[in-house]
C-alpha cells in the first residue's frame, strides 16, 4: 500500500478547558472520499483546520501529502483546496471575478488562469453566470461556486466542510456527482456531513462524537460491527401508525435491546427468541402493521455506537475486529508529481497582484466606502472647522444702570466696544436683574451704582458690580480678564489725564504728554488675526486623516474575518506581506486623496495657506498614514467583530482628539498625562501639520517630531505586523 495522502495519529486540539479533538488517527488514501461525520460541535471543522495548517495541533501529529501540517503548512497550502462552512466567497464579487481572484492567489499565469477558469466553469455549469454577483445565486449555485473556487488550482486534495449544509436535494445530487468524477481524476477529498446517504456514498467514513473518534471504516464493514448487530439480535423495520406514539412503550419492553425513529418506520433491534409479531401484539397494532428484516443502515451504526459511546469510547485500532482504514482505491490514476497549472514558487509576496485588484474592486462597488473616504472629510473639515472657535465674543450681558448720567452711558459704551460683551438689555429692577441671570438669559450682568458719575466727578473711587455665571469656565474667565482689564484701562486713561498736568508725570511721550513708564510692544507672527480656524483646521487635517484610515482598515480586515473569508485566503498560498499589503494600499491611496481634498478645503474655504513645502507635508503625511493604517491593522488584529472593531477604534481615537493637542494645549496638561502624548502618533503629525503649514517650518524645525513619528509608527506597524498571523487565533 503506498503512502497515506492523509495522516492522522493522535491529534488533539483544545480550547483552553475544552477538548475541541482528542487523540484522533486515520488515514485517508489516494482518490477516496472520506466522509466524517458527527454531531454539531463534534470536532470536524477543527480536525480539517489543523489539516489545512490554519490552526496548530495541541498534541500529536498530522501529515498531508507527506509534509507536516505544523512545520510545512506552506508547502501543503498550494496543493489542497477548501470549501469551508459557510459560503465565504465575496459576495459584492462576479462569479469570474471570484474565480479570477483565486486563481491569481495561487499564482496562476495568464494562460493558466483562462484553462482552469474553462475547465472549472464546465465542471460546475456556472458558465452561463459568468457576470452575475456571487450574493445572487441561489444555495446551490454558491457551493458550485465555492468549489469551483476550491479547484482552481487544480488541488490533489479537496477538504469540504458541509458542502451540502442548506441545499435542495437535486443540487446535493450534482454535488455529489462533481465528487465522484474528481475522485475519479485522483483527488482526495475529505468531506464532512450530517447527511447519512452521502455518508454512504463514501468509501470510507469515521464517526467522531464529543471530540473522539468513535469508529472509522468502509460503509459495508461498519454495519456488520458487533456492536450494531449483537449475535443474539436481530433487526426489523416496523411500518405502524403514529409510530412515534408506540416509540417509548417499545422501549421499555425487556426484549427490545434498541428502538429507533426512521421517519415513517422504526427500526427494532430484537432479542432473536422473539418474534416482531408478538411485540406488535403487545403494542396492541397487530391490524395495520407491518414488520421485516432489514440489515442495519450507517445511521443505525452510529445512533448505536452513540448510545453506546460512554461503555464503548473510542474504538481500539488494535482491536482484533477493527476495520481497517481506508484502503487505496483500485481504479485512482496515479498522482502526477506536478500538476500542469501547479503555478511555480510562493514567495512572501504572493498575491499581492490578486488582493490589490480585488480591494480596488470592492472599493469600487461600494460607493458608501468612497462617500465615506472623500465626501465625509470634506464635511467634517467645514463643519468642525466653523464650529471649534475658541474665540469667545459677543458675551451676552445685561445692564442695571442705576445712575443713568454720560458717564455710567460712557462705560457701558467702552465694555460693548471690547467686543466681548454683547448688550442683549437695560433692566430697570433688581428681581429682573437676578431674573435674567438665574435663567441663563445673560452670562454677564453690569450694576451701576447710583453714584457712579458723582463718585467719578469728585475724583473718589467708583465701584462697579459684574455678575458672571461662572457655569461655563472659559466663558467666565474670558468675561472677567476682560471687565478687570477694561477697569484697568479706563482707569490708567483718568490717571494720565490727570497725570499729564502734574509736575511729575510717571512718564512722556514723544509729544510731552504725560505716558505709562514702559511701553509693552506685540506683534502677532503667522495668525496676526488671531483666527481660530488657522490653529484648528489643520489639526483637523490629521485627526480626519487618521479616523478615515483607521477604521476603514480595520473594517477591511474584520470583515473578512467575519464573513470566513480569511479562513478562506489563510488557506492559500497568499503571502503574509502579500495579504497585508495588498489590504493596505488601496487604503493608503484613498487615504493620500482624501487628505489632499481636505488640504484643498484648508486652502480653499478657511484662507489658510502652506507657507511651508507641500512636498515635505505630503511625505510627513504619508508616514502618518503609515502609522494610522498600522493601527487600523492591529485593531483588526485585536477585534473579532467589526463591532468590537469600533470599539478599539475609539479606544485608539478619543486620546487622538483629546490629547494630541488638537483641542488643548499639552503644555497645560498635568505631568504623567503629557507624557501620555508622546505615544499618540497624532501628537507628532499635528505639530508637523502646524509646523508647515502655519509657521513654514522646514525639515530640521520639524526633526523632533519627525524622529517620534518615524518610532511611533515603527512601534505600531512591528505590533501589528506580527499579531498578524496568517492563521486562526486560539
Ligand atoms: N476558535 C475556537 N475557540 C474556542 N472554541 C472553539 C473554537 N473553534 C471550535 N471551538 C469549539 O470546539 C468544538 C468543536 O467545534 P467544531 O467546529 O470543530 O465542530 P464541528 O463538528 O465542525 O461542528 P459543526 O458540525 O456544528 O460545524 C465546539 O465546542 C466549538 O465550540
Amino acid at each position: 500500500m503506498t503512502e497515506p495522502i492523509i495522516d492522522v495519529r493522535s491529534l488533539s486540539r483544545s480550547f483552553g478547558p475544552l477538548v475541541a479533538v482528542r487523540d484522533v488517527n486515520f488515514q485517508v488514501h489516494q482518490g477516496s472520499i472520506f466522509g466524517l461525520l458527527g454531531p454539531n460541535g463534534s470536532g470536524k471543522s477543527t480536525i480539517i483546520r489543523m489539516l489545512l495548517g490554519i490552526l496548530p495541533p495541541s498534541s500529536g501529529d498530522a501529515s498531508v501529502l507527506g509534509l507536516d501540517v505544523r512545520t510545512d503548512a506552506e508547502q501543503i497550502k498550494p496543493r489542497v483546496g477548501y470549501m469551508s462552512q459557510q459560503f465565504s466567497l465575496y459576495a459584492d464579487l462576479s462569479v469570474q471575478e471570484n474565480l479570477d481572484f483565486y486563481a491569481r492567489i495561487y499564482g496562476l499565469d495568464r494562460g493558466q488562469l483562462v484553462e482552469r477558469r474553462g475547465a472549472v466553469l464546465e465542471l460546475t455549469g456556472l458558465s452561463d453566470r459568468l457576470r452575475q454577483p456571487a450574493a445572487t445565486l441561489s444555495g446551490g449555485w454558491k457551493q458550485r461556486l465555492a468549489l469551483a473556487c476550491s479547484l482552481i488550482h487544480q488541488p490533489d486534495v479537496l477538504f469540504l466542510d458541509e458542502p451540502t449544509a442548506g441545499i435542495d436535494p437535486v443540487a446535493r445530487r450534482h454535488l455529489w456527482d462533481l465528487l465522484f468524477e474528481l475522485s475519479g481524476q485522483g483527488v482526495t477529498l475529505l468531506v464532512t456531513t450530517h447527511y447519512m446517504d452521502e455518508a454512504e456514498r463514501c468509501s470510507d467514513v469515521g464517526y467522531i462524537y464529543q471530540s473522539e473518534l468513535l469508529v472509522l471504516g468502509k460503509p459495508e464493514q461498519l454495519k456488520q460491527l458487533p456492536e450494531v448487530n449483537p449475535a443474539d439480535s436481530r433487526r426489523y423495520e416496523l411500518r405502524v401508525p403514529s409510530p412515534a406514539q408506540h416509540l417509548a412503550a417499545l422501549r421499555r419492553l425487556p426484549e427490545v435491546r434498541d428502538a429507533t425513529l426512521f421517519g415513517e418506520t422504526i427500526h427494532l433491534l430484537l432479542q432473536q427468541t422473539r418474534e416482531p409479531e408478538d411485540v406488535l401484539r403487545q403494542l396492541g397494532v397487530t391490524a395495520s402493521a407491518e414488520a421485516r428484516q432489514v440489515p442495519a443502515s450507517l445511521e443505525d451504526v452510529f445512533v448505536t455506537l452513540t448510545s453506546n459511546a460512554p461503555k464503548v469510547g473510542r474504538v481500539d485500532p488494535d482491536r482484533e475486529d477493527r476495520v481497517e482504514s481506508a484502503e487505496e482505491p483500485s481504479g485512482a490514476p496515479p498522482l502526477p508529481e506536478t500538476r500542469p497549472t501547479r503555478p511555480g514558487k510562493h514567495s512572501t509576496w504572493t498575491g499581492l497582484a490578486a488582493v490589490l485588484i480585488k480591494e480596488f474592486v470592492h472599493i469600487r462597488r461600494q460607493p458608501t466606502t468612497l462617500f465615506f473616504m472623500l465626501v465625509v472629510p470634506v464635511m467634517q473639515t467645514i463643519i468642525f472647522g466653523y464650529a471649534i472657535d475658541t474665540q469667545i465674543e459677543n458675551i451676552p450681558t445685561v445692564v442695571f444702570n442705576l445712575d443713568g448720567r454720560q458717564q455710567s452711558r460712557e462705560l457701558v459704551d467702552a465694555l460693548v466696544n471690547t467686543r466681548r460683551f454683547r448688550l442683549i438689555g437695560h433692566v430697570q429692577s433688581e428681581e429682573t436683574f437676578q431674573r435674567s441671570m438665574s435663567s441663563g438669559q445673560a452670562k454677564v450682568g453690569v450694576r451701576i451704582p447710583p453714584d457712579y458719575a458723582d463718585r467719578i466727578l469728585r475724583g473718589e473711587q467708583a465701584s462697579l458690580q459684574i455678575l458672571i455665571d461662572g457655569s461655563d469656565s472659559q466663558v467666565a474667565t474670558t468675561a472677567q480678564s476682560t471687565a478687570k482689564l477694561l477697569g484697568l484701562n479706563l482707569s490708567i486713561q483718568m490717571a494720565m489725564a490727570k497725570g499729564d498736568a502734574l509736575q511729575l508725570a510717571p512718564a512722556r511721550d514723544a509729544f510731552g504728554r504725560g505716558t505709562l513708564p514702559i511701553d509693552v510692544r506685540t506683534r502677532m507672527l503667522y495668525n496676526p488675526d488671531l483666527d481660530s480656524s488657522h490653529f484648528f483646521v489643520p489639526g483637523l487635517v490629521g485627526i480626519i486623516l487618521q479616523l478615515v484610515t483607521l477604521f476603514l482598515t480595520s473594517f477591511a480586515v474584520v470583515r473578512e474575518r467575519e464573513l470566513g473569508t480569511l479562513e478562506q485566503l489563510f488557506v492559500t498560498p497568499v503571502g503574509r506581506t502579500g495579504l497585508l499589503l495588498g489590504k493596505l494600499l488601496p487604503y493608503a491611496l484613498v487615504g493620500f486623496v482624501a487628505l489632499l481634498t481636505v488640504l484643498a478645503v484648508m486652502i480653499e474655504v478657511f484662507g489658510v495657506d502652506i507657507r511651508g513645502s507641500i512636498p515635505l507635508l505630503l511625505a510627513l503625511s504619508m508616514l502618518f498614514m503609515v502609522c494610522s493604517l498600522g493601527l487600523g491593522l492591529l485593531v483588526s488584529t485585536l477585534a473579532k467583530t467589526q463591532l468590537e472593531a469600533v470599539q478599539f477604534a475609539f479606544v485608539i481615537m478619543l486620546p487622538s482628539v483629546l490629547l494630541s493637542g488638537f483641542v488643548f494645549p499639552r503644555s497645560e496638561m498635568p505631568l504623567p498625562i503629557y507624557l501620555v502624548t508622546f505615544a499618540i502618533p497624532a501628537t507628532y503629525y499635528i505639530e508637523i501639520l502646524r509646523g508647515v503649514v502655519l509657521r513654514g517650518a522646514d525639515f530640521i524645525d520639524l526633526v523632533p517630531w519627525v524622529a517620534g513619528l518615524t518610532i511611533c509608527g515603527a512601534i505600531v506597524l512591528i505590533l501589528s505586523v506580527l499579531r498578524f498571523q496568517k492563521r486562526l487565533g486560539a
